[in-house]
């Protein structure tokens, strides 16, 4: 289980005035599920790129129990992110000419950490998100069942953290109710915390938070931002 802490996050691009995004101080709490909304160009992905390691952070602290994501170079962020950190992004990154069970082993591969206990994990969890051909290969797949796979994929290390931006946003009604019931269902296992951005009712109004983003700045718990 990972709780996040951040304190004085500036998140800056050139040619902008103001950072797009800036954390006074925020905490989630361990095996929390929690929901980012806020309107286009408000921070959301920069938040999601912050607290993965997959930006850089220059301003600030980004902890998440006791290791500074701040403090560490891009190969170590790369593997800590690897190991701690299960990401399902709206558009699912499989690729099309490997399996759906070569696609869930892939970052393992890639990361040198494959044992023959995570196959029978993948297995498993293919089996959960219910794909019953996991030697189907991923172009052959219906975007419900890849995003389906992209879940599995990212809980085969049984991360500390799943991180989802909009999972279920190019998604029908029906898979996209699927994927949420898969996301909540599968983090409850092993009390993973879920930070989900999503403007998905179906998903926000069953994580037990909502924080809300505007110009790059959280809300007070409990307000809406305009324009949402
Ligand atoms: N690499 C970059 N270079 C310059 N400006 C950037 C960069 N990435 C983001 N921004 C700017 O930072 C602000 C926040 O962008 P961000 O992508 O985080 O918003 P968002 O809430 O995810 O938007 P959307 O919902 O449309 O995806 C925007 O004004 C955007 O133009």
């Amino acid at each position: 289980m990972l709780g996040l802490e951040i304190d004085g996050l500036e998140m800056r691009f050139a040619g902008m005035n103001a950072p797009a995004l800036s954390v006074r101080h925020l905490a989630i709490a361990p095996g929390s599920r929690v929901a980012i909304t806020g309107p286009s160009g408000s921070g959301k992905s920069t938040f999601v790129n912050a607290i993965t390691g997959l930006e850089r952070v220059v301003h600030g602290t980004v902890r998440w129990n006791e290791c500074n994501l701040a403090t560490l170079p891009e190969r170590k962020r790369d593997q800590w992110r690897g190991a701690n950190i299960g990401l399902v992004m709206q558009e699912f990154h499989l690729f099309p000419g490997l399996s759906a069970m070569e696609n869930v082993l892939l970052p393992a591969r890639l990361a040198g950490v494959m044992s023959g206990g995570l196959k029978e994990t993948a297995l498993g969890l293919l089996s959960k998100v219910r794909i019953n051909r996991p030697s189907q290969l991923a172009n052959g797949l219906s975007r419900g069942e890849m995003q389906r796979v992209a879940v599995a994929r990212a809980l085969l290390r049984k991360p500390g953290v799943v991180v989802a931006d909009e999972p279920t946003a190019s998604l029908d009604s029906e898979s996209g109710t699927l994927v949420a019931d898969l996301l909540l269902e599968l983090t409850a296992i092993n009390g993973t915390t879920l930070i989900a951005v999503s403007h998905d009712d179906r998903l926000v109004q069953r994580l037990d938070r909502h924080l809300r983003i505007q110009d790059g700045v959280f809300a007070p718990q409990g307000e809406r931002v305009a324009a949402e």
